[in-house]
This record gives structure tokens, C-alpha cells and sequence, in this order.
């Protein structure tokens, strides 16, 4: 713009010199012609004409030459401020557009007219309704009015949401200010890329990923960020000076500069890898790397995204062991033993070698669980870990494959050695494991197959090795047995047996039979104990004690035990409804099921769904059962009590008893085992026993049952020691329900009378 002025002062001063010259010329003229007048001297003359002639054709050269010049100043200047990206608009003090450019018309959306109108306070005010706070504007621009010589610098936001940049400077001429120059420059892109990048940069730089930049050429880092530098432990700029094969682990640079080869070629896109970076302090730590050829960048970077495996690595471990290994003991699982017998076997193929399995199985280790405890039994277990491994060698496999079964596989161990393995972990087992300061005393029963005579594969080989454990066990606990073909046939039906108990309820194979119970003074019946029976399709009818211990084993005993009780408390109502005089129902429970955390909830279900009066339901239990835990056995009496069951002890005498429990314990019943009952006038013993239990009965206020009266001799004596009620063939055996509810219509009346 000051060029613009410029040229119309310039032309003014030519056109004063032009003028000023044409005046000197004529005075020269006139004092030439005075001159010639005077001093006659025509030759003078006219050199001096010539002379000022040729000063005059200088003065109108240079001029056209400066007229050119100004010419292509100003089309520069035009050109220039109609190529540019800024809206400008110049204006005089007096408030008239001198000039503007297209780009500040397009920018503010000025229409033609107004722009052409020239008025700078009426483009103002079109200015001031496209802005944010358009009134204060327009008035902090129109007080510049005022301030002729301020500059002005500020951002404006357009309430469109696009951003500009506004500088107004003076125009000054000759040391004063002739007007006033606005420049807008839109900046609506550059503060978005701005802001997108300072947050992109927030979110790598508080990102728990490391990233690296690194030269592409050099493989110097250029950039690092925040969790990259916090995880090495080193600056940005320490990072500068480094490389990546710095801090990776066990890479020298020129294998790392192999490892990007294909990136670097075009190969591959992108590369990952697993590898373990080096601290400043020396500690390594693993991680997932990512890396990308970035050629955007110029000079072309690499980018590597690091990601701390450090957890995932460990929760993998951990995984890992947990899949193959016993927690317990450390020692690998039935997984893990199958994988590395696998292993075993197909090594000793190849080398037309045998292999030993062996089986074990601790002697009675239930009992210590159920009387010591769980981690009594635990530590038990680990003790016996220890005392096998001791007995193998280090190529030995050893597993515990789940409760109190552990497993061996001995690779190319003959019979004799085999067997003498088998005697040195029998022997492990004579010296006391003491837990809890108590020395527990424990066996194992050992059964061996060998690879390949007695089978070919991990399954068939354990299979076999347990069917000759089975067999150390009928032959009497702690000893070890070889495998014999005939076994597997015993072993199948062992395992047919179990899955067949396991769904005998839901086939319908269980059936219940009631012993009556009967007042011994009058001989009235009083109660029934049901017991159970399975009308096995092969076997035929099954005593409780063929199936009973398979259940508590397998743990389907809840299942059946629920089966009875329910079968029970139903046959009462329907003896009830049928008009019978309610009498006492005795249940055999199992420790089993009475160690079920919702037992008591259970029976009670079960005693509501039949219509049952719970104060008519009796719960057996044995002593060795209720003793397991005597705290929690005291708990669960008390609320079956509070529900008004009655509750009995079974085989009293037999298990292991504390009168001091007794007490504790709230029961209604005792029950006189019957190998004392059978004794009864032939042992001293047993007699005295049954004296005993009589008086303890009286004394605590108990109801005490005789089991197994089978003469009336046996009977007489317990009527004469006070004992209440008798159970046995003598009176009746247990029979199925049609027989007993004869029985109950026969002798019902008078026992409904005698009551307990
Ligand atoms: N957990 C559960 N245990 C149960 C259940 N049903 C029974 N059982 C227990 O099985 C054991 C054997 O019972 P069973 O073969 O039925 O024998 C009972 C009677 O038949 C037998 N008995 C009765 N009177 C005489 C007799 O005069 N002489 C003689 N030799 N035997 C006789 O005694 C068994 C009843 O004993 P008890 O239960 O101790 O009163 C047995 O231990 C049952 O507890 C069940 O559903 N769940």
C-alpha cells in the first residue's frame, strides 16, 4: 500500500521538476536572448541551449525510467496482495476503504455492493455479526480510530467455530500515519492440527505402551516417550545418544540392523517380536515389541511400539503350572505325567526299552482327613511327596495324580529293580509322619504295570497299574503287586459298578426297607430305622455294606443319602394319612452329607416337601462321624435340634468316644452296637459294655436302643439294665414297606401308646 502512495508522490515531484525545468528553461531562454542582445555573442548562445536541451532529454529519461519502475512496483504489490492467504483491508483516518484484497472479501463474506461502498465502519459491523462477542469487536476496533499508532495482535473466533488472526499496523508516510492496515488470516486448520497434535501427544506420552522413534539410517532414538523413558529409567536425551540394540537384550547392532532388514527392503509391513529389554540398572524385563518403517518422516523413521509383558509372562507361568503341576505338593498333575509318560514311551520304542508304571494309594488316609482335618491331611501328603521322590532317581517321572494317589513312571528299570523301588517306598512309609506333633502312621498299596507287556499307552498303562493296586489293597494294604491280565476284567467292573451306583436313584434300583424298633417294657412298636438296599439288575438285591462304602468314596453318597431321607419321611406321611399313629423315623446319615454346607436346610426341605413332623424324624449318626469335627458337629446338632428333630448315636461303644463331647453334644439317643448285644452273657467284656451304656443313658437322660436282639434272653437283660427300646430279629427283620406297614397295623396301637 505505501507504494501506491508512493507513486502518486512521485509522479507529483516529476511533474513539479518537468514544471521547474520548463520555467528555468525559459528564463535561460530569455537571459540568452538578452544576452545576444547584449553582448551579441551568438555562439555562447547556443551552447548554452544546446547544453540545458541535453540536461532537459536526461531529466525526461530518468523520469520515464522511474515511471516504469513505479509501474512494476505496483503490479508486484498487486499481484502480491492478491496471491496472498491474508484478507487485507487499508483504510485512511478518515474512515474510507483505500484498498483491500479479494481474499478479505471471500474470508468475511462481504457482499460486492458493501465492499464497493467503501465505509469502513459499515464493514466493521459486518465483521462484528460473524464473531463471537461480535459488540466488544467492534468496539475495541473502532477505538484504534483513536490510537492511530497502536498495533494490534489478537485472535477472533467466528461463530461458524472458524479462528482468526488479526494484525493491524499503522501506515506511515514520511514519519507520519496516513492510515491503518488490517490483515485476517485464517487459522480455523493449523489450531485443530495444533490441538490434535498436543493431544495425541498427551495420549502417547501418558500411553503405558513405549514408544520408540528411531533414524532409520543411524538407528539413533529420536523421540521416546514418557513410559519408555520411566521403564529404561533414562532421560529423553540419554535416550538420544543410544540405539535400540542398547537396550535390547542379547542383540548386537548389526543383528538388529538384520532383524529390520525386510522392513527396510519392503518386505514386511510391520514386524513383532518377544524379546526382554535392559534397564539403566542393569534388571531386564520382557516385552512385546511392534515395528513399523515410518517413511513418511523425512529423514524415514522406525517406529517401535513396547509393550511390558512382565504380568501377562508371569500370569502364563503361573497358568501354566497351574495346568501341570500339584499345587500341593509341587510334584507334576495326571496332566503332566501323561505328557512326559508319552514322552517316555516313545523313547523307549525306539530303543525296544521297558518302562515301569506304579500306582499308589495311601492306606487309609481318609481317616486322618476326616479326624485331623484337611491341612493336617495336606501336610501328610506333602510328607509323603517328599519321602517317594527320595526313593527314585532324578530320570524318574513322579505325579500326584489327586487326592491320596501318586504315580511313578521308572524309564528302563527292570523287574528286579522295579521291585526293589517298590520295597524302598514301602519302607519310606514304616517311620511315623508327624503332623501337628502327632505321629500319624500311614502305608501305601503299590500296583506296577510295565510298557510294553501289559499295555502300550499312558491310559492302558495307569489303568492297569491301578486294577494291581486294587489288588495289593484285597491282599491286605502296604504291599505292592505286579499286574496280572485277570485284573482288568476286576477293574472294569469296579468302574461299571461305581457309575452304575451313581444313577441307581434316578432308575429307580433303590428300594427302602424298615426294621421295626419296640418298647422293651411293652413291646409295642415305637419306631422303624429304614434302611436302604439296591436291586442291583445283575447283582441282585445288595446289602447296604456292598454299596455304602463305594458312595462315601465316590461322594454319591449325598445324592442317595437324600434318596432315603426323603423315601422315608414320605412313607411316614402315608402311614399317617393312612391312620396310623405316628411313630419314629430313623435315617442313617453319613458324615458326608452332614458336612454338606447346606445339610440342615436340605432335611428340612426335605421334611416339608413330605408333610413330615420333624420332632418324629431321627438323624444316625456314628460317633467316629460326629468326632471328625466335633465344633462343627456341634453347630449342626444344635440346629437340627432347634428344628425338633431328634438325634441318635449309632454303634455306640464301637468308635472313638469322649464323654466330655457327650455332653456338649445335644443328642436324644444311644444306640448299643450289636457285637455287644451278641455278647451278651458270654463276654465280660461286652456285658459290662452294655451295663455301662445303660446307666450313661439313664443318668444323661437319654433314650437307649438296643441293635441285633435276637434271643429273649438278650432281651431280658437289657429290660433288667434299663434299657428302653429294642431293634433286632428277635422282634422283627427289616422288611420291605407292604410287611411293614402289616407290622405297624399288628403291633401300631399299642406302640403309639408307649411312644419314647
Ligand atoms: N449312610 C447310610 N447307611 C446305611 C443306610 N442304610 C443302612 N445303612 C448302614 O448299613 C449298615 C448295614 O445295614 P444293614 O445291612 O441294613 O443291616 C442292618 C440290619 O439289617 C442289621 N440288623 C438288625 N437286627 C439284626 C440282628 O438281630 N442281627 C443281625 N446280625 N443284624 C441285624 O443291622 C443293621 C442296622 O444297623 P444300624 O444302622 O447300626 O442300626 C448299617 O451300619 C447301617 O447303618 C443308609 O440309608 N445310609
Amino acid at each position: 500500500m505505501n507504494d501506491h502512495l508512493d507513486r502518486d508522490a512521485v509522479i507529483r515531484a516529476l511533474e513539479d521538476r518537468v514544471r521547474k525545468l520548463e520555467k528555468t528553461n525559459a528564463v535561460l531562454m530569455q537571459a540568452a536572448e538578452d544576452r545576444s542582445e547584449a553582448e551579441h555573442g551568438a555562439y555562447d548562445l547556443f551552447k548554452t541551449n544546446a547544453t540545458l536541451e541535453q540536461k532537459v532529454g536526461e531529466r525526461t529519461a530518468s523520469l520515464k525510467l522511474a515511471q516504469e519502475q513505479l509501474q512494476k512496483s505496483l503490479s508486484l504489490v498487486r499481484a502480491t496482495l492478491d496471491s496472498t492467504a491474508d484478507g487485507i483491508v487499508v483504510v485512511d483516518p478518515q474512515g474510507r476503504v483505500v484498498d483491500y484484497n479479494e481474499r478479505f472479501r471471500v474470508l468475511w463474506r462481504i457482499p460486492q455492493d458493501l465492499a464497493r461502498a467503501g465505509l469502513a465502519f459499515a464493514l466493521l459491523r459486518h465483521l462484528g455479526s460473524q464473531v463471537v462477542r461480535g459488540d466488544s469487536f467492534v468496539r475495541r476496533l473502532s477505538a484504534l480510530a483513536y490510537e492511530p499508532s497502536t498495533q494490534l495482535e489478537e485472535e477472533i473466533t467466528c461463530l461458524d467455530g472458524r479462528v482468526f488472526e488479526l494484525y493491524s499496523t499503522p501506515q506511515r508516510m514520511e514519519g507520519k500515519t496516513v492510515g491503518r492496515v488490517w490483515c485476517f488470516r485464517d487459522i480455523t486448520e493449523r489450531k485443530r492440527t495444533g490441538e490434535l497434535i498436543s493431544r495425541l501427544g498427551h495420549i502417547l506420552n501418558s500411553s503405558s505402551n513405549e514408544i520408540y522413534l528411531f533414524d532409520a539410517e543411524s538407528l539413533r532414538f529420536v523421540q521416546t516417550n514418557g513410559s519408555a523413558q520411566r521403564n529404561l529409567g533414562y532421560s529423553q536425551d540419554e535416550l538420544r545418544e543410544m540405539q535400540p540394540s542398547d537396550i535390547v537384550v542379547g542383540l548386537t547392532p548389526g543383528q538388529f540392523r538384520r532383524l529390520l532388514r525386510p522392513l527396510h527392503a519392503g518386505r514386511e509391513d510391520e514386524l513383532r517380536l518377544e524379546t526382554e529389554l535392559r534397564r539403566r540398572d542393569g534388571t531386564t524385563y520382557p516385552v512385546a515389541m511392534h515395528l513399523q518403517l515410518s517413511q513418511r518422516e523425512d529423514p524415514a523413521v522406525f517406529v517401535a511400539v513396547v509393550q511390558d509383558i512382565t504380568e501377562r509372562r508371569r500370569a502364563h507361568e503361573q497358568l501354566h503350572y497351574l495346568a501341570n503341576y500339584d499345587g500341593l505338593t509341587g510334584l507334576a498333575n495326571r496332566h503332566q505325567f501323561g505328557e512326559r509318560l508319552g514322552e517316555l514311551l516313545q523313547l523307549a520304542r525306539a530303543k525296544a526299552a521297558q518302562v515301569a508304571v506304579m500306582f499308589l494309594d495311601l492306606d487309609r488316609f481318609k481317616s486322618v482327613n476326616d479326624t485331623l482335618g484337611h491341612s493336617a491331611g495336606d501336610r501328610m501328603l506333602q510328607e509323603v511327596a517328599r519321602r517317594i521322590k527320595w526313593c527314585l532317581r532324578g530320570t524318574d517321572l513322579v505325579a500326584r495324580l489327586g487326592g491320596d494317589e501318586f504315580a511313578v513312571a521308572l524309564p528302563g528299570a527292570s523287574q528286579e529293580a522295579v521291585d526293589a523301588v517298590a520295597r524302598k517306598v514301602l519302607k519310606a512309609f514304616h517311620r511315623p509322619f508327624v503332623v501337628d506333633g502327632q505321629e500319624l502312621y500311614s502305608a501305601t498299596s503299590i500296583g506296577i504295570s510295565f510298557f510294553p507287556a501289559d499295555g502300550e499307552d499312558v491310559d492302558t498303562l495307569l489303568k492297569h497299574a491301578d486294577a494291581a493296586m486294587y489288588l495289593a489293597k484285597e491282599q491286605g494294604r502296604g504291599n505292592h503287586q505286579f499286574f496280572r491280565s485277570d485284573l482288568g476284567v476286576q477293574a472294569q467292573d469296579r468302574l461299571d459298578f461305581e457309575s452304575r451306583l451313581r444313577s441307581a436313584g434316578e432308575r429307580g434300583e433303590l428300594r427302602l426297607h424298615y426294621q421295626g424298633q419296640f418298647d422293651l417294657q411293652t413291646e409295642a412298636i415305637v419306631g422303624f430305622e429304614a434302611l436302604v438296599r439296591w436291586e442291583h439288575p445283575q447283582l441282585g438285591l445288595l446289602g447296604p455294606d456292598r454299596f455304602i462304602p463305594t458312595a462315601e468314596e465316590t461322594g454319591s453318597i449325598v445324592e442317595l443319602g437324600n434318596w432315603v431321607l426323603r423315601t422315608a419321611c414320605r412313607q411316614w406321611r402315608a402311614w399317617v394319612d393312612a391312620g396310623h399313629a405316628p411313630v419314629q423315623m430313623a435315617v442313617n446319615i453319613s458324615v458326608r452329607q452332614l458336612r454338606q454346607p447346606d445339610f440342615v436346610d436340605q432335611v428340612l426341605r426335605i421334611v416339608r416337601e413330605a408333610g413330615m413332623d420333624p420332632a418324629c424324624l431321627e438323624l444316625e449318626l456314628t460317633e467316629t462321624g460326629l468326632m471328625t469335627d466335633a465344633d462343627l458337629s456341634t453347630g449342626i446338632l444344635e440346629r437340627v435340634k432347634a428344628q425338633g428333630m431328634r438325634v441318635s448315636i449309632d454303634d455306640f461303644g464301637t468308635g472313638y468316644s469322649s464323654l466330655a463331647y457327650l455332653n456338649r453334644f445335644s443328642i436324644d439317643t444311644l444306640k448299643i452296637d450289636r457285637s455287644f448285644v451278641r455278647e451278651i452273657g458270654s463276654a465280660r467284656d461286652s456285658t459290662a459294655i452294655v451295663q455301662a451304656i445303660s446307666a450313661l443313658g439313664s443318668a444323661m437322660r437319654l433314650t437307649v436302643v438296643a441293635e441285633g436282639v435276637e434271643t429273649p434272653a438278650q432281651a431280658e437283660f437289657l429290660r433288667a439294665q434299663g434299657c428302653h427300646v429294642a431293634q433286632g430279629y428277635l422282634y422283627s427283620r427289616p422288611l420291605p414297606p407292604d410287611a411293614a406297614t402289616q407290622l405297624l397295623q399288628q403291633r401300631g396301637r399299642d406302640g403309639a401308646r408307649s411312644g419314647r
